[in-house]
């Protein structure tokens, strides 16, 4: 965001948000999306929070209740044959995949991001068993738990933790790398990662490439088979809507299927779970990924939350996106007095998520009153404010209005 030196006069900051009224007013009327937004249940506030918790798609209330009253109510036990909860986890897994660019079969849903981050490192590091391999790469900005995890998965698998900023990973990749872990888009900054240049880098060093995808995924095109990612994790309950808690999946190549040995292999991941025999047998596919019983209320309130998808390219999701940052960026710039906020956001849409963070004194107490006065972005302490943008329901008057309560607000 280009620094201004002096705050606009209030005659020319009424003139300037005329025009970008009436600019926002014209984006809506052509955003192709417009109609997604009726799909979900929401009030009059600016919701820009949907990087943490996406909004309640409107029809998910009475399917988790058709889930309680007849599946778990009157079918009770059928329904993990008859109502198909057991595959859900796979089933689920290829609704998610077409959005992230994965062929069918390479997808599983369930567990936390966390667990899943757990048997995707420990998974990557058993791919590439090479005792020489004794570096384990994390985005140096990653979100806290990617890192704790993988510490606790080098410390489990005789293997090192090397911390490294993405801008730098090129250079640290080397014959000691075993798999590196980056997030695809950094949760703090909303910077994208470059996933296609850096994936190559990886394998070009002989190592594995694991992805989060948390804040990528229903954002904008992340084309894992494309890129030949190695493995991938990441949650549901943000650009795609599952709800709170709703549970996060994995992704492994096909190529690596056959191999992949799960640091978790729960009696659903078995070849034949329902033998109960003794020893071990790793089922095939996605399968192999699963761990013990689904989730089934969270699950299915996911796969229903997933038809607001049904007709909607992501590639249409992303240009949206891009329009509503730049959108948003410009607004702060015209409205916002000189000097209160410095963006952390990439101007370049190479490297820009689907967010913008703006770095600003007193960050909590403006958060608050913005929630308050009906802007609901969140907080990265101690100074960040987050503002996410959900194009299937953020519309560039909503953007507009932000830009201009953020203004009133600072300059109160
Ligand atoms: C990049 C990233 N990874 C992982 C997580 C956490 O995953 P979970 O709480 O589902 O384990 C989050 C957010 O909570 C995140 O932003
Ligand atoms: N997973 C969350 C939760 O359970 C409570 C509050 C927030 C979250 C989040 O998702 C945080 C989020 N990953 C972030 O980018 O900061």
């Amino acid at each position: 965001m280009p620094a201004r030196t002096s705050s606009p006069s209030c005659g020319r900051r009424a003139a300037m948000s005329e025009s970008l009224a009436q600019r926002a007013a014209a984006l809506d009327a052509a955003d192709e999306l417009a109609g997604a937004r009726k799909l979900f249940a929401l009030d009059e506030a600016v919701y820009l929070d949907g990087n943490s918790l996406g909004a309640l798609p409107a029809h998910v209330p009475d399917r988790v209740a058709d889930v309680v009253n007849r599946q778990w109510g009157q079918l009770r036990i059928r329904s993990w044959t008859e109502g198909d909860w057991w595959s859900a986890p796979e089933r689920i897994g290829d609704r998610i995949a077409p959005l992230v660019g994965a062929a069918p079969g390479q997808i599983v849903v369930g567990d936390s991001t966390s667990v899943n981050v757990f048997k995707a490192v420990v998974g990557a590091v058993r791919l590439n068993d090479d005792p020489a391999r004794t570096d384990i790469l994390v985005d140096a900005t990653t979100f806290p738990t990617d890192g704790y995890i993988a510490s606790s998965a080098a410390r489990m698998t005789g293997r090192r933790i090397v911390p490294v900023d993405p801008a730098d990973l090129t250079s640290a990749l080397g014959p000691t790398t075993a798999a590196a872990l980056v997030n695809h888009v950094d949760y703090r900054s909303g910077r994208l990662h470059d996933l296609p240049g850096l994936t190559a880098a990886v394998h070009e060093a002989g190592a594995l490439a694991v992805w989060d995808l948390c804040h990528s995924a229903g954002a904008l095109p992340v084309g894992l088979d494309a890129h030949g990612v190695d493995l991938a994790v990441g949650c549901t309950y943000k650009y795609l809507n599952g709800g709170p808690g709703s549970p996060a999946y994995l992704y492994v190549a096909e190529r690596h299927q056959a191999s992949f040995d799960s640091p978790l292999p729960g009696w659903t991941s078995h070849a034949d779970p329902f033998a109960m025999t003794p020893g071990y047998e790793a089922a095939d596919g996605s399968t192999r990924g699963r761990v013990g019983t689904p989730d089934i209320l969270s699950m299915l309130a996911l796969e229903a939350a997933l038809e607001v998808w049904d007709g909607i390219a992501i590639e249409t999701v992303r240009a949206k996106s891009l329009a509503l940052t730049d959108f948003f960026l410009e607004c702060v710039d015209a409205y916002v007095p000189a000097g209160r906020v410095t963006s952390l956001t990439p101007a370049e849409h190479a490297s820009r998520g689907s967010q913008v963070a703006l770095r600003c004194e007193d960050a909590p107490r403006v958060m608050e009153t913005l929630t308050a006065r009906g802007v609901v972005g969140d907080l990265r302490r101690p100074d960040v404010l987050r503002f996410g943008f959900t194009p299937l329901y953020v519309g560039f008057a909503d953007t507009e209005r932000a830009a201009r309560v953020l203004a009133e607000v600072l300059a109160g």
